[in-house]
């Protein structure tokens, strides 16, 4: 007798739901749109449903502004359904990895084989400024969070799928590569740790994505992750960070983004 709040069961009842509301049979990819990639939604094909979190087992509106608080189903002009997860929880609001992770099981549950995850974060690397964008191809979880319970030893090798980060180098061959490391926060890095994050290999900072691409490779997905880069992690000399700018500047790149996404996505 399965509970109901075990995670498998939670998204199947979501995946129900889902798929319910939308009128299909099942989702092809899922994407979970982060700082700056908001507008990708509207752009990479026809919404046809969008579902408060609320209404939807396991799901909660992130209540921090600019961050989404629905899921919306949309057509794929070659007919393909795309599960958009607005509604991201990141483990500093405290519910637990398993709601972090619940949007990803959820769309996999509904058939979903494609994780497309995009965050905004902060830069490590000089060479990546506020505007740039990065394809991920590895990361650090520094969160001390796994969202795999018992000894399921999972493989991470190839993560990042290469299959997928050649089809976004079809679309913009210019776009440069980076391993992406995820901390907890809410806080954002002191200028020592932004020094050791880059010291160990960091080339960006945020606060999700790869223990929600350890998920998705659980759940058998391919995943592509794709990063904003907002602010530099650190502003060694200049002025403290402020979390407006940091959501303002993903905002303002939001056209570009959305555009960049519609044409990777349908390949
Ligand atoms: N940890 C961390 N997370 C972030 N998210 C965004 I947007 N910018 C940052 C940043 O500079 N540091």
């Amino acid at each position: 007798m399965s509970h109901e709040n075990e995670p498998a069961a939670l998204a199947r009842d979501a995946a129900r739901i889902l798929t319910d509301r939308a009128g299909v049979e099942r989702f092809d990819i899922a994407l979970t749109l982060g700082s700056g990639w908001r507008r990708a939604a509207d752009l990479i094909g026809e919404v046809i449903s969008t579902v408060p979190a609320a209404e939807v087992p396991g799901f909660h509106a992130s209540g921090v502004a600019g961050h989404g608080g629905d899921l919306r189903t949309v057509r794929m002009p070659d007919g393909r359904h795309a599960l958009i997860i607005g509604a991201r929880t990141h483990l500093y609001e405290g519910r637990g990895v398993r709601a972090v992770v619940h949007g990803v099981r959820t769309a996999a549950a509904a058939g979903a084989r494609i994780a497309v995850l995009t965050n905004g974060a902060g830069g490590l690397d000089p060479a990546f400024g506020a505007g740039d964008t990065m394809l991920i191809n590895d990361h650090l979880n520094l969160t001390g969070e796994s969202p795999i319970e018992g000894a399921h030893f999972i493989d991470l090798t190839d993560l990042y799928a290469e299959r997928l980060r050649a089809v976004v180098r079809s679309v913009d061959s210019s776009i440069r590569e980076g391993v992406y490391a995820q901390v907890r926060g809410p806080h954002y890095e002191t200028p020592a740790e932004s020094r050791y994050l880059y010291g160990i290999g960091g080339t960006a900072v945020g606060m999700s994505t790869a223990v929600e691409a350890i998920a998705a490779r659980e759940a058998g997905m391919e995943v592509l992750g794709l990063t904003l880069v907002t602010n530099p992690a650190t502003n060694h000399d200049g002025p403290p960070l402020d979390h407006a700018e940091v959501l303002a500047a993903g905002q303002a790149a939001e056209g570009r983004l959305g555009e960049f996404l519609a044409r990777v996505v349908p390949r």
